[in-house]
């Protein structure tokens, strides 16, 4: 094996150089040493530098001078593995071919595997056949008596999450501790869909790049991980709960994307021109829209207890607040996270687990100024400054309640799903999910904002 000319030393601090430079201890996945022992075999996951890189990290093997091969790299090892002692030892790797672009398979073997290998992770690998096969794995392996996975990790769109998350909490739920068991299998979301908003918000809350599975692939490898909430929807006696990680949607943002679900085949541009379609064509979406604002905060557990809201149709008691009976709105979106796809801030303030619901909604009057208007704001969406706007109206909310009118026919999408319409509420629930994360988010602690003062 040709060794490169730089030599690797550890000095007294373990400090780690190579030919005097500085090398981050915790990029480093593996440590060999050479069968000559004159060297060792090092492979790192660093951010790439220099003017045109990415920022994203990348894998790489290079052989290394040192003085005694065996030794080193036992010491790199150990520095390494101190730095991450909940690293995973074994996860379930959830794939979607027919997610996105169909890349999600490549993405896997291209960009995921590689860095599983080097950390030593074992990694059973599921290819999902159709709908539903994710969710069914997930509620298997969460029932088991005993732990078998420390993740899991989707390489896949939202709706491949979606269906894990749900399996997993389905699982979960016929144990005696549900929140424990679903805390304790850790959960990553590699961008292998259209929309990744998941990944979108963890990746941009934790500083990451986002689109780079290599990151994502990163973190589980160090085991770094982080709360998220999660949103429990209630239909009444319709259908059984909904738990959510993303967000609902509701009027122009729910034609949007459920209206164009045919056209997937357009990429990112099947929302753009479904966008410009289903403004121009504005509807008027009708209902009473009710909310808790966050006075206090949310409070921790009760994700598999009995509903603490009041029956739907039960009139809401102070402090709700509702907008006018049967109000008109565009669009309506209750966001969990911050991000709705890759390039989508629709909730830019939303912390990962900052026990929230953010609201956001305009009501404008119907007509050619409220489509000029609609269309400003979707032009915005990009840097998130549509909430600047004085009509996109946004709210933090610890529960909200949707009640569309008795003539109303808006559509309703979950997660991205579509969900019969009709009267519909919801209660965050704080800290309910662990998802990998970047090292900074990991290490800061829980920050729930601060309560809203009552209006
Ligand atoms: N082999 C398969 N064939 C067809 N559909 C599948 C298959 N495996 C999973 N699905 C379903 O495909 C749907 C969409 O997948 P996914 O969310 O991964 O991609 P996407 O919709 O392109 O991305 P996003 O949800 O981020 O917009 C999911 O609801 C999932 O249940």
């Amino acid at each position: 094996m040709a060794l490169q000319d730089a030599l690797l030393e550890i000095g007294s601090d373990d400090e780690v150089t190579v030919d005097g430079e500085s090398l981050d201890v915790a990029d480093i996945l593996r440590a060999q040493p050479t069968p000559d022992n004159c060297g060792v075999e090092v492979t790192t996951c660093a951010r790439q530098s220099g003017w045109c890189a990415t920022r994203a990290r990348v894998l790489r093997t290079r052989t290394l001078r040192v003085r005694d091969g065996a030794a080193t790299a036992k010491h790199l090892t150990q520095l390494s593995k101190r730095l991450s002692p909940d690293a995973p030892h074994k996860v379930l790797v959830v794939v979607n071919p027919a997610g996105g672009t169909g890349r999600a398979q490549k993405v896997f073997e291209r960009d995921v595997a590689p860095v599983f290998y080097a950390a030593n992770i074992e990694a059973d690998v599921v290819v999902t056949k159709a709908q539903g096969d994710a969710m069914e794995r997930c509620r298997v392996v969460a029932a088991a008596p005993q732990v078998t996975y420390d993740g899991v990790v989707v390489v896949g769109g939202d709706g491949t999450l979606s269906e894990v998350v749900r399996g997993l909490a389905d699982g979960a739920s016929t144990l005696a501790d549900p929140e424990q068991r679903l805390r304790s299998i850790r959960v990553a979301h590699c961008p292998g869909g259209t929309g990744n908003a998941c990944h979108a918000s963890v990746a941009s809350a934790g500083g990451d790049v986002i689109g780079s599975a290599v990151d994502v692939a990163y973190n589980v490898a160090r085991g770094f991980s982080c709360s998220m909430g999660l949103v429990r929807y209630e239909f009444g006696e319709r259908r059984p709960p909904f738990i959510s990680f993303l967000a609902m949607e509701w009027g122009l943002v729910a034609d949007v994307d459920l209206g164009s679900e045919g056209f997937r085949w357009l990429g990112a541009l099947r929302t753009t021109l479904a966008a410009i379609w289903y403004i121009l064509r504005l509807k008027r979406h009708r209902a009473t829209l009710s909310w808790l604002p966050c006075t206090q905060p949310a409070r921790k557990g009760g994700l598999f207890a009995p509903s603490r809201l009041p029956p739907l149709g039960a009139p809401l008691p102070p402090p709700w607040r509702t907008e006018r009976r049967d109000a008109t709105y565009q669009l309506m979106m209750a966001c969990n996270v911050s991000h709705v796809d890759e390039t989508t801030p629709m909730a830019p303030a939303a912390g990962l687990d900052d026990g929230a619901i953010h609201l956001v909604f305009t009501r404008l009057r119907p007509g050619f100024l409220a489509r000029v208007d609609l269309i400003d704001g979707f032009l915005k969406l990009d840097g998130g400054k549509h909430i600047h706007k004085r009509s996109f109206q946004s709210h933090r909310c610890r529960a909200l309640r949707l009640v569309p009118a008795a003539d109303d026919d808006s559509r309703t999408g979950l997660d991205g799903e579509a969900v019969p319409s009709g009267a519909i509420q919801a209660e965050i629930f704080p800290g309910a999910l662990r998802v990998f994360c970047a090292a900074p988010l990991a290490a800061a602690r829980t920050a729930v904002s601060p309560p809203e003062r009552a209006a």
